[in-house]
């Protein structure tokens, strides 16, 4: 059986890695690492090739013993009705009778031993299926009696988190982290790589649920709602944005499809890329590709915008989401964002609490307040003016590094 299960993990291997050199066949092409890769293939292909090669001669040898003592068998049985028959011991009708019914039943008895090591093959590859299938998740994504019927305000609040990965568990990511984030604030989570500031917005969105602690919104643990509620209460854009193989329209209006075409204009509008759709031969019918393939980095984060905004989410999480975009088109975007009310849906009269992650400082000057982390705790917290006057502080160091380089 383990060889089996050997086999079956070194052809996932195989596919894997075929998919990720087709996805990311830019990067194979100018590394010209393409003659690695079918060695590599080749490689993962050797051990079932061997096995295989081991499995067939085992099943040829079984299928020809079967064979052998079913002909054996067959003639043995025939010798001795005929035996019977002289004797007199048996009449012939009777022999015959015998004989047909040993001879259909034999074989498929025979082949049922044939199938055995088939299907003992099926059920090791079935199985890690089921255990999948099985298995119960900790953070229950539906839960009716949770809460799910308010809008949020937008107050976030970090209690004592401490937080590991459960895969690195001896590696503390937030220690002790406390936030508090009012309605309608725009907060900047800066510092080093690896600080820990896209699991702040992990913990948010409760893709993971912290080890100790608690996470506030609205003043409400994040645990007492009813998780698909209030996922759709927050917008999240991501530095490496997913966008489908449809048209631009299509992409802007994923997740809210009974958006009207006016609504999805002022989106991209917002989103500063209406100009640009609107250049294009075919607006925004325009296919944009395998993951956007035909489109820039830049277009395709302010379209991944744009979708969010749609959505009108009370809360907004900017995970490095203008990092392709050039200083003017962020600072438009940034603008937009910061002046979003929905109050035309007649809910909110404050603006949207929105959380940006950011590594280039110039882009987070104007939020309310500025989160500064360092290993998992916050280091600093103000706007930029108070961060900026404190001369030995982590920010003004950062800052005036990131200044200095750009001179
Ligand atoms: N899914 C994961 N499983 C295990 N460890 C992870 C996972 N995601 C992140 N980490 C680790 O958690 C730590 C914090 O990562 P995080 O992405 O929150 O930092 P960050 O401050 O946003 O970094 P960056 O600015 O480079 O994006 C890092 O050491 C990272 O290696």
């Amino acid at each position: 059986m383990a060889v089996i299960v050997q086999c079956i993990s070194s052809i996932q291997e195989l596919v894997s890695l075929a998919s990720e050199a087709a996805s990311n066949i830019r990067t194979v092409a100018s590394f010209v690492y393409e003659d690695e890769i079918m060695k590599k293939a080749e490689l993962s292909l050797q051990e079932p090739m061997r096995i295989t090669k081991i499995e067939s001669m085992k099943y040829g040898i079984i299928q020809g013993i079967s064979l052998c003592l079913w002909n054996i068998a067959h003639a043995v049985a025939l010798w001795y009705t005929t035996v019977l028959v002289q004797r007199k011991q048996a009449s012939f009708e009777n022999s015959i009778r015998s004989y047909q019914i040993f001879s259909l039943t034999v074989p498929s008895i025979t082949e049922l031993w044939t199938l055995i090591p088939m299907v003992m093959s099926a059920i090791t590859i079935l199985n890690p299926a089921f255990d999948i299938l099985d298995r119960e998740t900790q953070i229950v994504p539906d839960e009716p009696k949770a809460t799910s019927d308010c809008w949020l305000v937008g107050r976030i609040e970090f209690q004592g988190v401490n937080f590991n990965y459960p895969s690195r568990p001896e590696i503390t990511i937030l220690d002790g982290f406390n936030l508090v984030i009012e309605p309608g604030q725009r907060v900047a989570l800066v510092g080093p790589s690896g600080a820990g500031k896209s699991s702040v917005l992990a913990l948010i969105l409760r893709f993971y649920d912290p080890h100790r602690g608690t996470v506030l919104v609205d003043n409400k643990d994040i645990r007492d709602y009813n998780l698909r509620w209030l996922r759709r209460q927050i917008g999240l854009v991501q530095q490496e944005p997913i966008l489908f193989n449809t048209s631009i329209r299509d992409n802007i209006s994923y997740g809210s499809e009974e958006s009207s075409e006016t609504e999805i204009i002022q989106a991209a509008m917002d989103a500063n890329i209406h100009e640009f759709i609107s250049g294009l031969p075919e607006g925004y019918g325009t296919v944009v590709g395998d993951k956007g393939g035909q489109l820039s980095g830049g277009q395709k984060q302010r379209i991944a915008i744009a979708r969010t905004l749609l959505k009108r989410p009370d809360i907004l999480l900017l995970d490095e989401a203008t990092s392709a975009l050039d200083g003017e088109s962020e600072r438009v975007v940034m603008t937009s964002l910061g002046a979003k009310e929905w109050n035309n849906r007649g809910e909110r009269s404050s603006n949207i609490t929105s959380i940006t992650v950011a590594h280039r400082l110039s882009t987070v000057i104007n939020a309310d307040m500025i989160v500064v982390m360092e290993k998992g705790k916050v280091a600093e917290t103000g706007d930029h003016q108070t961060l900026i006057s404190a001369d030995d502080g982590v920010y003004s160091r950062l800052f005036h590094l990131q200044s200095n380089m750009k001179d």
